[in-house]
């Protein structure tokens, strides 16, 4: 398989003015995500707001990108991270996590989830769960400077999380070869809520390109 992405050489001031302009847009639909599961006005103020929101659709969609955020970037993690449904500064699907990591494989994080993310009542869907956990262990593995895909994720959902603060703890448990094993845990207010075993495998592709000499400085972007 080619190397799935396109090249990024956009300079830093560039790129950091761009997130700067994107960064409080998406913050703001987040908080149009949050008011639409919440808010409780009458239809007309409804209505109202769905002839603002294409308005908003139809001035955003004058122009679209010709690759997804995911496929832009080569250079450490640039703008592909932008997207990610986790992390990612421009999608508002993500709550955001900011992950902190170190390089002996160990990935956590602080963060909060609203009622967006809500399954069972009061409680976080489990998916959502699973998708969190799933970014973290990808942040400890990739500490390690390894390019891996998940390739086996076990979640034991030992109790509900409680929508509100929580933290995600995930850590690399050995490597055999090409797979790397790692756990995780969610926090809530009582202990952990969930508890996860994960493989991670440097996929074929990876291999063979790692062996030529490719990837060495780009690991970062070959996750997700
Ligand atoms: C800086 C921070 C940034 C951080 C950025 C972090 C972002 C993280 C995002 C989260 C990560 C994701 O969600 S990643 C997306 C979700 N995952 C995927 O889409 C993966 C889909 N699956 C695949 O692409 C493939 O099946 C792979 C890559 C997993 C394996 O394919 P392969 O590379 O061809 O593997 P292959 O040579 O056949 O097998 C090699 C060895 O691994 C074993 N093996 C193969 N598949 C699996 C498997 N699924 N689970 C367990 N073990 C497996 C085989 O038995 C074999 O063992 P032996 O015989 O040698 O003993």
């Amino acid at each position: 398989m080619a190397w799935p992405y396109v090249a990024d050489d956009t300079s830093d001031p560039l790129l950091a003015a761009d997130a700067e302009v994107w960064q409080p847009f998406t913050d703001a639909v987040r908080e149009l995500v949050d008011a639409c599961v919440q808010s409780d006005v009458d239809a007309d103020d409804v209505r109202a707001a769905q002839a603002d929101v294409e308005a908003a659709l139809a001035r955003l969609g004058k122009a679209r990108l010709s690759t997804t955020l995911g496929q832009s970037g080569t250079v450490g993690s640039r703008r592909r991270a932008w997207g990610n449904p986790v992390i990612g500064v421009r999608n508002p699907i993500a709550p955001p996590l900011h992950v902190d990591s170190d390089p002996a494989g160990r990935a956590w994080s602080d963060f909060h989830l609203g009622p967006a993310y809500e399954g069972p009542p009061g409680l976080v869907h489990g998916g959502v769960v699973s998708l969190i956990i799933d970014q973290v262990l990808g942040h400890a593995v990739g500490a390690g400077r390894q390019p891996a895909m998940t390739g086996t994720l076990t979640i034991r959902y030992e109790r509900g999380t409680p929508l509100g603060d929580l933290r995600v703890e995930a850590w690399v448990e050995r490597r055999e070869g090409v797979k790397i094993h790692a756990g995780a845990h969610v926090l809530g207010p009582d202990g952990p809520t969930a508890v996860a075993e994960a493989v991670f495998i440097v996929p074929r592709r990876f291999r063979d390109q790692l062996s030529d000499g490719i990837g060495a400085a780009d690991q970062g972007s070959t996750q997700g």
